[in-house]
């Protein structure tokens, strides 16, 4: 792998502050948007040598400056507020489906301007972002510096009711019908909920780019023109489903770096999805845990085989998926440990405990 190879680019608008509620009540206050998510991930995981370029705004009043993500990739500073929303978590998790919480934007900051991204080739971009602020030219102009864009439907299909100062209750708009349908040839995957599947058009969609569909505690199924597949998920104690989808794309694209193919990627996915959700807030890794999963990665991609990612991707999933898978489990299991550990209090400096998130009455 060459160094333009191990280039990245990861573009989104801002962090966020995420304001936590159950029944009426503020039982945390955290550092959220999918630039802390997906950096958090892409820095822990990534192979060695990997360059990560973070683009981010923020506001005079963003409160997690010193924090880790923010520290090491430092937003660019604008007039207006931090981006900020509050999620609004029920008490039934009925199904993996089913939507655990309602988010409304609070406050939006400036979106990414084409203008914003560095004047560099890179060999990966991921356009993720959570309000609204990835605009179409801007995608655009990524596609044009990036050998492969990831892109989190997220930051496409999100419209928000009653706009005024930036707020407003998120709902999603078909893909179809914005302007970033006509550029989804161009793209080389795109990831959506299982919430959201339904306004990407998964049929219409794959035909375009390989499509992976998150599905909550049950994995994830990728789609893609002629082919599909299920990759399984791994044991987790969800505390806080937030950051889930923004660090399953961050593992998947760590895979697809490490020489994956996009099958066993979305292992790799389905792992950092698995830990985000059992920690409040930004996930802190064990060192341990991840040593593990750089040793198994190591190990995968030294075997013979063919799915070594070019800008060819290879979708299928190789002879070392469920050995990989297997192995991913035993790291996974340490962070079910580090949880029961750090329980009840988190140890990533929020303002609410797992317990209160977890238990508090509506
Ligand atoms: N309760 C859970 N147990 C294990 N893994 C989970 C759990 N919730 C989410 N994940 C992992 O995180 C990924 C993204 O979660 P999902 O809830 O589908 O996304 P989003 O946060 O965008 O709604 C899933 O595909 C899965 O790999
Ligand atoms: O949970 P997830 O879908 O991966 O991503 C989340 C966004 O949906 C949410 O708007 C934001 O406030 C969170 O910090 C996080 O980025």
């Amino acid at each position: 792998m060459n160094a333009y190879m191990r280039g990245w680019k990861e573009r989104e608008r801002d962090y966020c502050h995420d304001v936590l509620l159950r029944g009426g009540r503020v039982v945390g206050e955290t550092l959220g948007g999918a630039a802390a998510f997906v950096s958090n991930v892409l820095d822990a995981a990534s192979p060695a040598g990997a360059s990560l370029a973070v683009v981010s705004k923020v506001g005079h009043d963003f409160a997690y400056a010193t924090a880790a993500a923010p520290a090491r990739h430092p937003p660019v500073l604008c007039a207006s507020p931090t981006t900020s929303f509050h999620a609004r978590f029920s008490d039934d998790a009925a199904s993996a489906h089913a939507p655990d919480r309602q988010l409304r934007r609070v406050h939006a900051c400036d979106p990414i301007y084409p203008a914003d991204l560095p004047d560099r080739r890179f060999a990966y971009g991921l356009a993720v972002g959570v309000a609204g602020e990835v605009l179409p030219e801007t995608l655009e102009r990524m596609i044009r510096l990036c050998r492969a864009v990831l892109v989190d439907a997220q930051a496409l299909i999100r419209a928000f009711d009653g706009e005024a100062k930036g707020g407003g209750a998120v709902r999603h708009v078909a893909l179809e019908a914005t302007p970033y349908a006509r550029l989804l040839p161009r793209v080389a995957f795109l990831k959506a909920s299982s919430e959201e599947a339904p306004y990407v058009g998964v049929e219409t969609a794959r035909r375009r780019c390989c499509v992976i569909v998150t599905e909550g505690r049950d994995g994830c199924r990728l789609y893609w023109d002629g082919g599909e597949a299920r990759v399984a998920p791994f044991p987790a104690v969800q505390v806080d489903p937030t950051g889930a989808g923004d660090s399953f794309l961050a593992g998947f694209a760590s895979g697809l770096l490490w020489g994956l193919s996009a099958t066993d990627a979305a292992l790799l996915g389905n792992f950092f999805g698995a830990a985000a959700v059992s920690q409040v807030g930004v996930p802190t890794f064990d060192p341990k845990m991840l040593q593990a999963v750089k040793q198994i990665l190591e190990k995968a991609v030294k075997r013979p085989c063919t799915h070594i990612n070019g800008n060819t991707f290879t979708f299928q999933r190789s002879s070392i998926h469920d050995e990989l898978h297997k192995s991913l489990q035993e790291a996974a299991m340490l962070v079910c440990e580090q949880k029961q550990a750090n329980s009840p209090a988190t140890d990533n400096g929020d303002v609410c405990s797992i317990n209160e998130l977890t238990s508090l009455p509506s």
